[in-house]
This record gives structure tokens, sequence and C-alpha cells, in this order.
């Protein structure tokens, strides 16, 4: 846990041993403690270096140990031994030095960096603060904006940076503190730890440092318990947790090996297709990217190239333009390794594509699809390579974006479904392997998350009301205004294609159900308005232009909504924000039991990482499946009862199954669900 060794007969050598991050546990505090005290008492010893193996320094606290009782050392007084000792103590710095890390280099009298080493304190990111001293010391060392700037964000820094952070304390340190509240809070709403970060920064500045610690150690008691701090550290192990996927057929990340690209093609330079390119070439893969028509090939090009540029620029690395072909001509893609088909969402022309690609492509060359939805095993099936076909869904715009949802269809090999994983992973994406379904696992769910909101339009609310209770729950954009971002088109077509509206439907069909089930044909009418969101200038807002970010409630869209309830004879009601969040939320979540039980997603962790890095799910609220087990799944069950009883008409509000027996099991905790889904059937 702790090596000691006797260097040149003057100096101790402490090197943390604790793989893979020489995290500070429990027994990593006592070795060092025992090393501290025998290099202290130890009169040969002149000097002590304190280093990490492996080529890191410290990864900080155990942040599992924060799940039991505290056990061991504490860290606070070992720390503050190393500092009042009186011999020098060096730490040696590699890799990483985070938040314990960071904090244990602060109480080092030298520090000692490679210039390629990491320096943060992440602690925010897990809803707690740095309570090793990190909000004591930093402040000393740097001064205090820089000390804020670098606690509150979580931002890690390189170490040569750290020379340039002298900035003294500003005279008028509340106005400072009062903006970087504001910058905190409108960043992320509702989130405690930055808060309280703040707090005890500027008890650094006020107060004698023995007072300082004490409220360091006050504000970490309110967060560590708190649930903010549980949601955000389930978050940390989710996301390392889905990267583990597992198929019931026994492949899994650990013993399927991927196969190497080189080469990729995209077919297809809209909207995601060129974002798919400018990925795959920021990390060296060089890409052959196809259009239909010269002129769409051209305008691709030039957004790609730019879009690299910018890219290249803001992260001083040179364009890798070299990389990029160009093509109207799928004969030019018979020897890369990987395809990925980003054509519009129509089964008949991606089959096209699938049947082309089959005839030009090396028999080893892998084809994937950019669908949203569509049914991977039936392109699949036009193939000549069932088994090397899978879905890489990436989310708008794919080059910012960090999910992908690798889609495993029956028959994609395990190989095939390592190597779309670990692809995925080398374009720095959080990939989710999921089942082949209709919308797969986060677009599925998204559809009664939003028939929710629109029925609660429907029965007096509006755009306005719910997206500020869903931004005040932590969401970064309300449901209306995500929409008119993404575009309110995209969904008519689907709905027009699928016969739900437009002239394919049923005149003797009553106009508020579809299939016997309730249907809102509000978002249809906003649509044959013209208002397509924020590209028209115009939708469930308006915007001062075509391509406008600032949403102002337009008043054309209460006069519908009061126009459509007259018509209907709805007696408009008074709608709480409680009703709002429970309606859309436990819809949501609702679903997410019901792709558990169909075997869709592996474990609860994958869909929760799908709506935090797909759907701006709140990171504090630890996701739709967390957030249901922090609320109770019993109170979650019993609202959904009480829901689905007063709009029978909604099938998604029936408590599915797995919730049922997960309340009947004694709602066990999340991280346990999977042993409850074992026996169910998997489409993984
Ligand atoms: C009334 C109650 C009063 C309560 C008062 C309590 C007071 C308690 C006193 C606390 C003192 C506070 C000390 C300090 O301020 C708090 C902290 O230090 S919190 C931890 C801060 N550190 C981090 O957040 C770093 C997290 N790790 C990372 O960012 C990355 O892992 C990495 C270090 C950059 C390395 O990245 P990668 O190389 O990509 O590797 P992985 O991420 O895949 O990780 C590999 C493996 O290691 C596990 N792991 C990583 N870090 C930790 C850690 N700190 N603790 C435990 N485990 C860690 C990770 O989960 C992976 O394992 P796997 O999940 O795959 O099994
Ligand atoms: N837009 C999104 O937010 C989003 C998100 C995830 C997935 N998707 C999926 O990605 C795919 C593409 O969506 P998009 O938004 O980029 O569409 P888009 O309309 O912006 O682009 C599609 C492009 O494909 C080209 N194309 C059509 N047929 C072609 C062919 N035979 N050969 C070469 N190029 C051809 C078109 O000219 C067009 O430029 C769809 O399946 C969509 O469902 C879209």
């Amino acid at each position: 846990m702790a090596r000691y060794e006797l260097v040149k007969r003057s100096v101790a050598l402490i090197t943390l041993t604790n793989p893979p991050v020489n995290a500070l546990s429990s027994a990593v505090r006592h070795a060092m403690a025992k090393s501290m005290e025998q290099a202290l008492n130890d009169p040969k010893v002149t000097a002590v270096v304190i280093c990490g193996e492996n080529g890191r320094f410290c990864g900080g606290a155990d942040i599992r140990e924060f799940a039991g009782p505290l056990r061991g050392p504490p860290l606070v007084p070992l720390l503050d031994a190393i500092e009042a000792g009186e011999k020098p103590v060096v730490a040696a710095i590699e890799g990483v030095a985070l938040g314990g890390g960071f904090e244990l280099a602060l109480v080092c009298h030298y520090c000692i960096a490679h210039f390629k080493a990491r320096l943060g304190l992440p602690e925010v990111t897990l809803g707690i603060l740095p309570a090793a001293g990190g909000t004591q010391r930093l402040p000393r060392l740097i001064g205090i904006p820089a000390a804020l700037e670098l606690i509150t964000t979580a931002k890690p820094l390189s170490s040569r940076r750290v020379s340039m952070l002298t900035t003294p304390c500003p005279p008028d340190l509340d106005a400072l503190l009062e903006v970087v509240t504001m910058e905190v809070k409108k960043k992320a709403r509702g989130v405690m730890a930055p808060l309280a970060c703040i707090q005890a920064v500027r008890a650094a500045a006020t107060m004698p440092y023995s007072k300082g610690i004490k409220r360091e150690s006050e504000l970490m008691a309110t967060l560590f318990n708190s649930g903010q701090a549980r949601a955000l550290q389930y978050c940390f192990f989710a996301q390392r947790t889905a990267g583990k996927w597992t198929l019931p057929s026994g492949a899994q990340w650990n013993n399927s090996k991927p196969r190497e690209i080189r080469s990729a093609a995209i077919i297809g330079l809209g909207t995601m297709g060129r974002g798919i390119v400018v990925s795959l070439a920021r990390v060296g893969i060089s890409v052959i990217a196809v259009e239909s028509e010269k002129k769409l090939l051209e305008t691709g090009k030039q957004m790609v190239i730019g879009m690299l540029e910018r890219d290249a620029k803001r992260r001083g690395v040179s364009a890798s333009l070299n990389l990029l072909k160009f093509t109207l001509s799928l004969q030019d893609l018979k020897d890369v390794d990987l395809v990925i088909e980003a054509v519009f969402e129509d089964m008949a022309l991606k089959k096209r594509v699938f049947q082309e690609l089959s005839k030009v492509c090396r028999p080893a060359t892998l084809l994937c699809t950019n669908t949203s939805g569509l049914d991977v095993d039936a392109l699949a099936g036009v193939t000549d390579r069932p088994h090397l076909v899978v879905g890489m869904h990436f989310f708008s715009p794919a080059h910012v974006m960090k999910l992908l949802e690798v889609v495993c269809g029956p028959r994609s090999s395990s190989e095939t479904i390592a190597t779309a994983m670990s692809l995925g992973k080398r374009m720095g994406k959080v990939s989710v392997a999921v089942g082949n379904c209709p919308g797969f696992v986060g677009n599925r769910m998204l559809k009664p998350y939003m028939d929710q909101a629109t029925f609660l339009l429907e029965e007096g609310a509006t755009p306005e009301q719910i997206d500020k209770a869903l931004e005040d729950f932590g969401f970064a954009m309300g449901v209306f205004r995500m929409s008119d971002l993404a575009g309110l088109d995209v969904g008519w077509r689907i709905r027009k294609e699928s016969g739900l509206t437009g002239p394919d439907v049923d005149p003797k069909n009553p106009p508020r159900r579809r299939h016997g089930r309730r249907y809102c044909p509000i978002p249809d009418m906003v649509c044959e308005q013209g208002r397509f969101g924020q590209k028209t200038g115009r939708g469930w807002y308006m915007y001062d232009k075509p391509g406008g970010t600032n949403a102002k409630p337009d008043p054309l869209i209460q006069n519908l909504l009061e126009m459509y309830r007259s018509r209907y004879a709805i007696q408009p009601r008074n709608i709480s924000d409680q009703e709002i969040i429970e309606r859309c939320l436990f819809a949501l979540a609702n679903e997410g039991f019901r792709i558990l039980e169909d075997g869709i997603a592996a474990r609860p962790e994958d869909i929760d990482v799908i709506y935090l890095f797909g759907y701006g799910f709140p990171r504090h609220r630890g996701g739709p499946m967390f957030y249901a087990s922090m609320v109770g799944l019993e109170r979650v069950l019993e609202r959904l009862e009480h829901y689905h009883q007063a709009h029978p008409d909604v099938p998604h509000l029936e408590p599915s199954p797995l919730l049922k027996k997960l309340v009947a099991c004694g709602s066990p905790s999340v991280q346990t669900w999977r042993e409850h889904i074992k026996t169910m059937h998997s489409h993984l």
C-alpha cells in the first residue's frame, strides 16, 4: 500500500502502491502514517520524497470507502503531520494528483511535477468538497480567484500552469464571491457542492487556518451524506460500469478482442455525417466521406473542413485534413475497415445502401448504421455479413456529444460489438451497448416523457411552465426548449411516416386517439404552421430571428392552446410543478424498467449513463433510474398507479412488472436490480 525505501542512505522514498490509481484507501493511509513516522524518527533520513507507483501520483481518497462507515486513520491529521514535520518532504508527481492526492501534494514542502501531470480538485463532481485542507491551503498558495476557479469547476490543470497562478486576494472579496456564486448557480442549477466550496474559500480568506479548516469540515459534513453526493458518486461508477459491456452469450468487454480500425467511410454528409467524420479524423483515422450529389458533397466538405480547423485551433494542434477524402462513388470504399451509414431515416433507402455496401466492400468490412431507431437487424438481413453489422448511434452534434449507443443486433458478433465499443472510446465517447428495438434505449424512453409534457399542455400547463419545472429540477433545458433546438419537423416526419398524423390517418379516428390510446395532436398543429423551432425562428417559443437562441413565450402558442382546449371542451386546471416532474420523470423511468425487463439494456447504470450523456439529465440526480430509487420505488409505484387511474388510456403510466417486482422485494438498491432481472428475457 506504501513502500518505504532508504535511498543514498539519507532520503526516505515513500511510494504509494494501490493500483490502479493509488487511491488513499484506509490501508494506504495506515501505511503512509507508519512510513512517515519511520522517516521522521530515523536520524539518517534528511529528506522525504513521496511518489506513486506506475506513473500515477494519486487519484485521491478512495471513493468506494465513502459508501460505508469511515475506517482507518483519518486523512486530515495525517496530512497535517506531514506538513508540520521537521524534515523537508517533496511530492514527486507523475500522471495524476487529484482530490486528496492534490491535497497531499499541497502539504508537501516542495512539489516536482512532470509536465504531463494533471493536478486538480474534482470533489464537486462527486457532490463533496476538498476536505483534506484543499479549500484552505490552495487559496493561500495561489490566491482566491484562481483557487475558486479550480475548486468550484473541478477543472484539472497541467503542472506547468501552476507557476502562472499567482493572483492575490482581490480588494473586493464579496463582489468576487458574488460573481462566482452567480456563475456556479447558472452552470449547475441546484447543485450544492460548488456553493459549499465558495463558502469554504471565503473562510480561507477571512479566517485563520485553524478556523477555516473547521469550517471546511462542517461544510463537508453537510455534503458527505447528501443525496447529491450519492448521485454523483453513483454516476462516477456507472460510467465505468457501462464500458464493461456483457452479453448473455458470455461475450464481454474483457474476453472479446476489438479489431483495429485504421480507415473508415461515412455515407451521408448531413447533420450527423459531418460530426462523425470530425470525430474519426481527429483521432487519426482516415475517412472517406460519400454524398449523393456533387453540390451536397462540396457543401459537406467545406463544413467538415471548417469544423476540423476550428476544433484543431481550440486544441492547439494542426487539423488532420490530409486524412480526408470526399467522393460520390461507393466504389471507393472497397478497402475501408468500417463504414458508418448516416443517410436519411428511411428504411428502404438504408437497405439499398447496405445492399450496395455488401457488394462493394471487402468481406471483412464492418457495416454500421447511425439510425436513431430503425431495426438494425433488418439492415443486417440485406447484407452478406449480418454478423459484421451493428448500430453506432451518435447524438447531435456528433463531434461534441459524448454518448454513443452501440446497438447490438441478434446477429452482431462479439468482435463487431467490441470493435464499435472500442472505436467509441477512442473517439472520446462514452459508449453503451444496447439491444435492438424501436428507438433503442434513449429515444424509446423519450416518447413517454414527451407525451406527458404535451398531455400536460392539453390539461392547462404552458410550455414555459413545464420547462421551468424541468429546469428547476436540473435539466439544462426543458423539453420544449430542447425540442425547438433539435427541430420539431424531425418528430413530425416520423409521426407522419408511422401514420399518426397527416393524410394517412383514418378520418373516423377520434382526433385525440390513435390505436385506442390517448394522442396529443398539438405538436402536429405547431408544425403545420411552419413552426419548426429555432431554425425557423418560431416553435414552442418565438426567437428574434431564424437561428436565434433567445426563447420568449409566444402569445400565438398561448392562443393555440386556448382554442384547442375550447374546441375539445377541456377545462384547463392549475398544474403543480410536482405533477409535472412526477408525470414526466416517472413515465420516463417506467419505460426504463420495461427496457430492463425486455433486456434492451443490461443494467440500470447503462440507462442512466445514456440519459446523463445523451439527454442532459442532471448529473446530481444520478439519471432516471437512480432518481427513481432515491425517490423510493414504492412512492414511484404509488404515483404511477395514481396517474394511470386518472389517465387509463395512457399505457406508459401503467407501472411496469419489474417496478412492482422490485417493490415486492423490498426496493433493493439500484446496484442490485440486475439480480432481479436475470431471469427475464434478453435482447442483448
Ligand atoms: C457526518 C459525516 C462527516 C463526513 C466527513 C468525512 C470526511 C472524510 C474526509 C475526506 C477527506 C477528503 C479527501 C478528498 O478531498 C476527497 C477526495 O479525494 S474524493 C476523490 C477525488 N478524486 C477523483 O475524483 C478522481 C477520480 N478518478 C478519476 O478521475 C480517474 O479514475 C483517473 C484517476 C483520472 C484515472 O482515469 P483512467 O486512467 O481513465 O482510469 P479509470 O477512471 O477507468 O479508473 C480505473 C479504476 O480505478 C477506479 N478509481 C479511480 N479513482 C478512484 C478513486 N479515487 N477511488 C476509488 N476508485 C477509483 C475506477 O473506478 C476504476 O475502477 P473500476 O470502476 O473500473 O473497477
Ligand atoms: N439529426 C439528429 O439529431 C440525429 C441524431 C442521431 C441519429 N440521427 C440519424 O442519423 C441519420 C442521418 O440524419 P441527419 O440528421 O444527419 O440527416 P440529414 O438529412 O442532415 O443528412 C442526411 C444526408 O444523407 C445524404 N444522403 C441521402 N442518401 C444518400 C446516399 N444514397 N448516398 C450518400 N448520401 C446520401 C443526404 O444528401 C444528406 O446530406 C438518420 O438515420 C437519423 O435518424 C440523426
